[in-house]
């Protein structure tokens, strides 16, 4: 059964709202464990817009679980606040200035050399890499080639075809995932997952370790209590 990771962000872009702390960030990271969650993500963004730098340092001290901060590693202030925190792991972004959300997994062909600077650095310091990628056999062959830990499939593209075709929507990302599984890399997934797909991508994506989900989930929380949609969120993972 792959692990809930879930992404917290939209509290944070709710609390900024109104400049105080209402919701509060660290109690909504600790409410989300106590559910069921297994892990928090965040993804702090340079105009820091939602997830602020000192947040980092305040979930750090409290999670007992498994803490993913995901973002642009070409940001050195992003380098060095995944430095000072060592999480379990680190997920690098390819983001691009004005982006209003992530968009494009890595071209890891492209940028390999980086890429592999880049993973060495946060395993030296114990931390676990993922990249973050498009379902593209070749970007996952040289993702591989960097070092990395992990891979985190963007799935985006699955979640707005999911409901035209999804056998369709999935083919890329089984193949994928074929090709990471041969090449020892896990695998993580994210991006507009919900509770309508899935289901269906956890129970037909071989090997995946982990999603992280934050959008639909903090969205479907308004209506269903957060307890609740964690809840509904795990039986969706269950094997
Ligand atoms: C990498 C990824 O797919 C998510 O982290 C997504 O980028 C969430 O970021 P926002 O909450 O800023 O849209
Ligand atoms: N890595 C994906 C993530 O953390 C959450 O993405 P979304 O569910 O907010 O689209």
């Amino acid at each position: 059964m792959a692990n809930l990771s879930v992404n917290i962000n939209k509290i944070a872009t709710l609390r900024n709202s109104r400049g105080g702390n209402n919701p509060d960030l660290v109690k909504v990271a600790l409410d989300c464990e106590r559910f069921g969650a297994e892990g928090i993500t965040v993804h702090p963004r340079p105009d820091e817009r939602h997830i602020r730098y000192q947040d980092v340092f305040d979930l750090k001290a409290v999670i007992a679980t498994e803490f993913n901060i995901e973002g642009n590693c070409k940001e050195q202030k992003f380098v060095d606040l995944v430095l000072a925190n060592k999480p379990a792991q680190v997920t690098l972004v390819p983001d691009t200035e004005g982006q209003i959300t992530s968009n494009h997994g890595w071209d890891t062909i492209k940028h390999q050399d980086y890429l592999k600077e880049m993973v060495q650095l946060f395993q030296a310091q114990g931390i676990r890499v993922s990249i973050f990628v498009d379902p593209v056999e070749e970007m996952v062959k040289a993702a591989a080639n960097s070092g990395t830990d992990r891979i985190e499939l963007y799935t985006e593209d699955y979640a707005r075809h999911f409901h035209q075709n999804r056998e369709q929507a999935i083919k890329p990302y089984i193949a994928a995932a074929k090709t990471a599984n041969t090449l020892g890399l896990g695998i993580n997934a994210g991006h507009d997952l919900d509770l309508q797909n899935l289901q269906y991508f956890a129970a037909n994506i071989p090997g995946l370790l982990e999603v992280s989900i934050g959008h639909a989930l903090i969205s479907d929380a308004l209506y269903l209590g957060l307890e609740n949609t964690i809840q509904m969120y795990l039986r969706q993972l269950q094997d």
